[in-house]
């Protein structure tokens, strides 16, 4: 559905009286399946949004090329814009239109006629829990239901693939969830390809496929949730010591167990990454108590997406977002 390969985008701006170029996307290969729920996943600044814009057409890439829905994006755009449905951070719906109208009208700029938009427009709001909002204004709206709208907006044509920027951001966590439901029900009941950028960890890992993690314009990471976590080096395990004199007795302990990476100690914490937590425990905390080690607290945890950000590429993307 979508093949890009050494997509780029190089802005030229000005810097007081000093041009200058910024490299917003360096080189970018990805692609997408029939089908597939795919998150681009990245903190402010990494190139999603450009990345996206260019294969929506919005954008002209300044070096390499793609394909999106079988259509070259630089020599067909036409075809790729028929093709595809477009969600932007900021929507498309004026405030003060009316919600319905809103729908009809862009369906009819898709060369749809009235009756068949309207048709259109009332099943997509059935479906996105819009029963009553027909006639309203965009502005009455709460944040949850004006997403919604936008994604109405941008499935009205009926597109067999569609891109999402950001489709969560400023959405409350009960708002959130709900979205997601219904991201997933469009795959579900109709099959879509759907490819969303996303700073939320949480987001990507409930509902994507896969994963592609950009930075500084480059894909870093590209595989499922679970695979991505795999790679890391394994589940964290932090023990805290009752007694900071220990420390030391401790990571001696922590670094003679079987495969454990990343031995570290903040204060009264020690920590490593264990690749099978849950059956090396029991024998590390027995060695921990012959040594007379007192603990007043052990936690493990999983990896995260966040840990495959930070070992992908030294920092938080928590911490970044
Ligand atoms: N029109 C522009 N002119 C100059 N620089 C730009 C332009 N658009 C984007 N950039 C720069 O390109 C880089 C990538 O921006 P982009 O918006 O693609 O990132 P993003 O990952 O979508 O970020 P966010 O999560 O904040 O939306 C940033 O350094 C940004 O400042």
């Amino acid at each position: 559905m979508i093949h890009a390969r050494g997509l780029a985008r190089t802005f030229r701006t000005k810097r007081g009286q000093v041009k200058e170029d910024v490299v917003a996307v360096a080189g970018v290969d990805l692609d997408v399946a029939e089908g597939e729920v795919v998150g681009f996943l990245g903190p402010n600044g990494a190139g999603k949004t450009t990345t996206l814009r260019m294969l929506v057409t919005l954008l002209a890439p300044t070096a390499g090329t793609a394909t999106v829905a079988g259509h070259d994006v630089a020599r067909d755009p036409v075809a790729v814009r028929r093709s595809i449905g477009y969600v932007s951070q900021s929507g498309s719906t004026s405030r003060e239109a009316i919600a319905g109208e809103e729908v009809v009208d862009h369906g009819m700029l898709y060369g749809i006629p009235r009756q068949r938009a309207e048709a259109r427009g009332r099943e997509l709001f059935d479906q996105l829990d819009l029963p009553c909002i027909w006639g309203r204004k965009p502005g009455s709206l709460s944040g949850g239901q004006r997403r919604r709208l936008d994604i109405a907006m941008g499935l009205v044509h009926d597109p067999t693939l569609v891109f999402l920027d950001e489709p969560t951001t400023g959405l409350d966590p009960q708002a959130r969830a709900n979205l997601w439901t219904h991201i997933r029900s469009l795959r579900e009941e109709r099959g879509m390809t759907i490819f969303l950028t996303t700073h939320y960890l949480d987001e990507a890992d409930a509902l994507c496929d896969r994963i592609l993690v950009i930075d500084h314009g480059q894909i870093v990471a590209a595989d499922t949730p679970d695979a991505l976590k795999r790679q890391v080096a394994g589940d964290l395990v932090e023990l805290d010591l009752a007694d900071t004199a220990r420390v030391a007795d401790a990571v001696a302990v922590l670094s003679a167990v079987d495969g454990a990476a990343e031995v570290a100690a903040h204060g009264r914490r020690v920590s490593t990454r264990l690749p099978h937590a849950g059956s090396a425990l029991p024998r590390l905390l027995r060695e921990i108590d012959a040594r007379g080690i007192a603990l007043d607290a052990v936690e493990v945890r999983r990896p995260t997406l966040d840990d495959v950000f930070l070992t992908m590429t030294g920092r938080s993307l928590r911490e970044e977002s």
